[in-house]
């Protein structure tokens, strides 16, 4: 059994004696790849020290740093979620040590992000270097300690960020990180108000309000679909969606499978109360202007026929039998029922359209009209799972069918929205 040390994070940073011993102390740090753990020095070269084995002092409750990360990730319904930060480990980077771009696998369906505290022990180099969306930030824990003592420096990221710890040049780099959770939904947020004059900045698309302007003035546009029509976003950030490992492997889904008399989890709403950031914003704005966002299933094939092309979008699994067999993806997705066949639009393009959603709604999808959908951002893999099915054409060809989620917005005939725009409080203008 490994030894239990207090480390007192403020003086150890300063005592060269004392990082000697912790590093010492430290284990090689490992990493996760393909489900296993593995030692490999080319991709991360670090020590750690796992929770069961120091104590200290730090709280991250106390620092008021929960709160200031809630508010800074999360918005809407979800900034008043209570979340737990759970220490997951001590890192100590010295000379030459860094760590590969890699993602922070989610650990249960409850954990969505990380969150990293740097302590103030001297060092050059190392900075976090965060990706999302074609987008780069860097955390320089190096310059924001740099001369003060008294100071921790903290960065906090979706699990769907990518991130990678540059080589530190000179000095010691000891930080502890933590998996944040949402709590238990019965267990109150803990207030803890963080300490004044601390500032948290915010992107502009995590501000509900900023995202309400911007879309009411594109929808106040007399050019953009003046009859109406379905506007799909992909969203941003990643839910809990079971990945199906092989078609036969439906297991991640069961919890799923509805049958005539059990009710189950459903994955829809369980997608939408879990909306974050910028999702949880464009959800949150849209309802604001009447809009009625909906998150829906959105199903593609890549079959090579035509008709293996179609596109639908549907709100619900599929009620089965209780059949062994039905937990096929096939049975639990085509539902048959509610589907809507879609197809790609253009915006400029539009086709006569029609905000009446049931004459593209049908029990036998493939004998209606496909309604356009106009994706406003485009459709990424964050959230899809897929699996390879058999087709019978002129010859057996392997396909490939895929489950995403995405917000769907109905937008009514321009006349219908801004008058419902005016209704919701701030005035809105045509533009021609
Ligand atoms: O050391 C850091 O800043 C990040 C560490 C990290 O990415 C991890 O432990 O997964
Ligand atoms: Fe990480």
């Amino acid at each position: 059994m490994a030894a239990c040390r207090f480390i007192d994070f403020p003086t150890v940073a300063h005592r060269v004696g004392d990082l000697d011993a912790l590093e010492k102390a430290c284990e090689a740090a490992a990493f996760g790849k393909d489900h296993q753990t593995i030692l490999d020095e080319t991709y991360r070269k670090a020590g750690k020290m796992d929770p069961g084995n120091f104590m200290t002092r730090f709280s991250v409750e106390l620092t008021g740093l929960l709160d200031v990360v809630r508010q800074g990730l999360l918005t809407g319904a979800q900034e008043k979620k209570a979340i737990d930060a759970e220490l997951y480990k001590l890192n100590l980077y010295s000379k030459g040590a860094f760590f590969k771009p890699h993602l922070d696998t989610p650990r249960s369906g409850t954990m969505f992000g990380s969150l990293v505290v740097v302590f103030p022990a001297p060092h050059e180099g190392g900075e976090l270097v965060l990706r999302h969306g074609g987008q780069e930030w860097t955390f320089d824990s190096a310059r924001l300690l740099s001369g003060h003592s008294d100071r921790v420096a903290f960065v906090a990221f979706f699990s769907d960020v990518e991130h990678e710890v540059l080589p530190v040049r000179s000095g010691h780099r000891i930080n502890l990180t933590y998996n944040l959770h949402f709590a238990d939904a019965t267990s109150p947020p803990k207030r803890i108000p963080p300490p004044d004059r601390l500032h948290v900045l915010q992107p502009i698309q995590f501000d509900p309000a900023a995202v309400r302007e911007a879309l009411k003035n594109f929808l106040s546009n007399a050019e953009i679909l003046p009859a109406g029509g379905t506007l799909a976003f992909a969203l941003r950030h990643v839910y809990p969606i079971p990945r199906m490992a092989n078609p036969w492997d439906t297991e991640p889904w069961r919890r799923f499978k509805r049958t005539p008399d059990s009710d189950c989890e459903d994955l829809i709403r369980s997608v939408q109360e879990r909306l974050k950031g910028s999702d949880a914003s464009l959800y949150e704005a849209s309802q604001a202007l009447g809009l009625k966002p909906r998150i829906r299933f959105f199903l593609q094939n890549n079959g090579s026929d035509s008709e293996s092309k179609d596109q639908f979008l549907f709100d619900d699994l599929a009620v089965l039998d209780e059949n062994p067999h039905e937990y096929s993806p096939y049975a639990i997705f085509r539902t048959k029922e509610g589907l809507t066949n879609v197809e790609d639009a253009k915006l400029g393009e539009e086709l006569a359209d029609s905000s009446d959603n049931d004459s593209y709604a049908s029990s036998d999808s493939s004998h209606r009209p496909a309604r356009p959908i106009y994706w406003m951002t485009p459709r990424n893999t964050l959230n899809q799972t897929r699996w390879p099915y058999v087709g019978y054409g002129n010859e057996a060809t392997l396909s490939s069918e895929y489950v995403s989620v995405c917000l769907v917005l109905e937008a009514p005939p321009l006349s219908e929205r801004v008058e419902a725009f005016a209704a919701t409080g701030t005035r809105s203008e045509v533009k021609a």
